[in-house]
């Protein structure tokens, strides 16, 4: 049911956008040619109450994605990590999990179902988005997940979190360059100031990272850049789909879904991983119940970030993910009152002034 307010929500905000800017045209030419009246005190508070209606209810909605995002990502994490470092048997026995592409593949089929059942719920009309958009969105996507994946067998985790905290910055240049996206100026500053303030926080200095390699620049680097260009070319896509189709959330839920269902599916044949997991899952039943859950955190999850992103777009939806792995931490230094170093200060007033600016100026500028 929330769900499909959240949906109708989503129809208003793509209606009311095109009919203000045909109002505000409209108003625009009427007094360039000197024709505004008395009137437009009486209808310019009309839409100007609209107008307030619009942002409270947009400003709501951007709430409650961001909210569900948080939450579902932060049990997302915890499973994720029950999965992947947990110990499977006893003794000599005692084996590891190392299916990273078996577990995306659950992942993909759960979040493809949860799309497909939300579609035929709230039934949001016919989708127009051209079949090349979600092959090759759905394979950036997952190549962005596989390379930062895989990156953390080279990089310590801390490493993994702070590289791909900057990537509002790829979402950002590769909207600007492939998506033909304009921001007013203070929204680079904005994402600028989050940025830095996440990284500031993050950062972890040599000493307290034990594992970390003795190079600045290696392979798990390499990894990183990789998957942060991947997620900047994901976004242009998706800011694409949104601007010149009106791809609709659970459409491009389903559909990049399920090209990937699809990659997954012949790389586990091909690699062999497949056939290697089912033997484990006979070994370890139980892994599958954790596997379920993670699928399901991951689906919800993924629900507010297709809403995040045909709503508000990929840019957005970038600075809500980076922001989440800040507040999650944040959360958990003053759950366990833990002290934080000047640095984090500075790095967490960067993060507020950043989101604070951004909600008052950050807005991308209309296209004509
Ligand atoms: N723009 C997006 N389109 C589709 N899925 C996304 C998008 N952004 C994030 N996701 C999904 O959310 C998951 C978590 O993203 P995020 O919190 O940004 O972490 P990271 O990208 O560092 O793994 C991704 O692995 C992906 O499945």
């Amino acid at each position: 049911m929330a769900d499909e307010e959240l949906l109708k929500n989503t129809k208003d905000s793509v209606i009311f956008s095109d009919k203000e800017t045909v109002e505000t045209n409209n108003l625009k030419d009427q007094e360039k040619m000197g024709q505004v009246s008395v009137d437009v005190n009486v209808s310019g508070s009309k839409e100007a109450l609209e107008r307030e209606n619009y942002e409270s209810k947009s400003k709501l909605k951007l709430f409650i994605c961001a909210s569900g995002i948080l939450v579902c990502y932060f049990y997302y994490g915890i499973i994720q990590e029950m999965i992947t470092k947990g110990k499977y048997g006893e003794g000599e026995t005692q084996e590891k999990f190392t299916y990273t592409l078996a577990l995306v593949f659950v992942q993909c089929i759960i979040n493809a179902i949860f799309a497909r059942a939300t579609i035929a719920v709230t039934k949001p009309g016919e989708d127009k988005t051209p079949i090349w958009f979600y092959i090759s969105c759905s394979l950036t996507y997952l190549g962005a997940m596989l390379a930062s994946n895989h990156s953390l067998q080279h990089v310590p985790y801390p490493t993994q979190v702070l590289g791909k905290s900057i990537k509002p910055i790829p979402v950002m240049i590769l909207g600007v360059l492939l998506a033909r996206k304009r921001y007013p100026l203070a929204k680079y500053l904005c994402v600028f100031l989050i940025v830095s303030g996440v990284a500031l926080f993050m950062y972890k200095d040599k000493k307290s990272t034990a594992a970390s390699s003795d190079t600045l620049f290696g392979f798990g680097e390499l990894l990183l850049i990789i998957s942060l260009t991947l997620d900047g070319l994901t976004g242009a896509s998706q800011d694409r789909m949104r601007t010149e189709h009106m791809t609709k959330a659970h459409h491009m839920m389903l559909n990049m879904n399920t090209w990937s269902i699809l990659w997954l599916g012949t790389s586990l044949v091909l690699t062999g991983e497949g056939i290697a997991f089912l033997g484990f899952v006979q070994r370890h039943p139980t892994v599958l119940i954790n596997m379920v859950s993670f699928s399901v955190a991951s689906a919800l999850g993924q629900n507010f970030i297709f809403i995040t992103v045909t709503s508000f777009g990929p840019l957005t939806c970038s600075i809500v993910t980076t922001t989440r792995k800040f507040f999650t931490i944040l959360g958990s230094v003053f759950l366990f009152g833990n002290p934080m170093l000047g640095r984090q200060w500075v790095g967490t007033l960067l993060v507020f002034i950043g989101l604070g600016l951004d909600s008052i100026y950050g807005k991308a500028k209309k296209k004509s």
